[in-house]
């Protein structure tokens, strides 16, 4: 058989504020992981986050990552929408309590607004809890990287992001090593 290309890299962000937030976080890369389409390539630190928007809830663990996929973007969204519903996320309050959140934040240089998809995603540049730890992990050589940068320039000052723990994560393995 032959290999599948896995050549195309996305960033996601990922935030917990309900249960066991570092197993919600953890439990997510793992199940992306195993698509055989999906590698998990590299991962931030883990930041606690004030909540954003909704603020009647909990503090968040946040986290960005970094894949590489053979899926195109509209099929990787369903599958950050796949595993969000495995890990029991229900959509009750806009910007409320959530086990688990996935956000496609880009794709290469991809540009678009679909309705069911936008990318960039539309709230990036505008949340330090996004742009603080993928400003960790993102690529020189990436598209996007002068306007991530931009982005987290114009982000910096904003408050109530601190780290939380750093991460080992071991590509290939599914998990952190302690
Ligand atoms: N880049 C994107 N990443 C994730 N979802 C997206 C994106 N663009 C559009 N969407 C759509 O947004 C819908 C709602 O997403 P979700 O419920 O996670 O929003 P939210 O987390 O409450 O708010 P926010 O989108 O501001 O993080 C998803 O079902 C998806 O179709
Ligand atoms: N700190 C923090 N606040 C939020 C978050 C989040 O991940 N972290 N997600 C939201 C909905 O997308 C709304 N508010």
């Amino acid at each position: 058989m032959n290999a599948v290309a896995v050549n195309n890299t996305a960033y996601i962000g990922l935030g917990s504020n309900l249960g066991d937030r570092e197993q919600y976080l953890q439990k997510a890369l793992q199940r992306l992981d195993e698509h055989r389409l999906i590698q998990v390539v590299r991962c931030s630190s883990i930041y606690e986050t004030e909540p954003v928007g909704y603020e009647e809830q909990g503090s968040f663990l946040n986290m960005a990552a970094m894949l590489r996929t053979g899926l195109e973007p509209r099929l990787l969204l369903e599958e950050l929408l796949r595993v969000e519903s495995s890990l029991g996320r229900v959509r009750q309050i806009r910007y409320g309590p959530r086990t688990i959140d996935l956000d496609l934040l880009m794709f290469e240089d991809a540009v678009m607004d679909t309705g069911s998809l936008t990318l960039p995603h539309p709230r990036m540049h505008e949340r330090a809890f996004v742009l603080v730890p993928l400003m960790e992990i993102v690529e020189e050589e990436f598209p996007g990287f002068s306007l991530i940068t931009e982005w987290a320039v114009s982000a910096q000052g904003k408050e109530g992001v601190k780290l939380w723990k750093q991460t080992n994560w071991q590509p290939g393995s599914g998990h952190f090593a302690n």
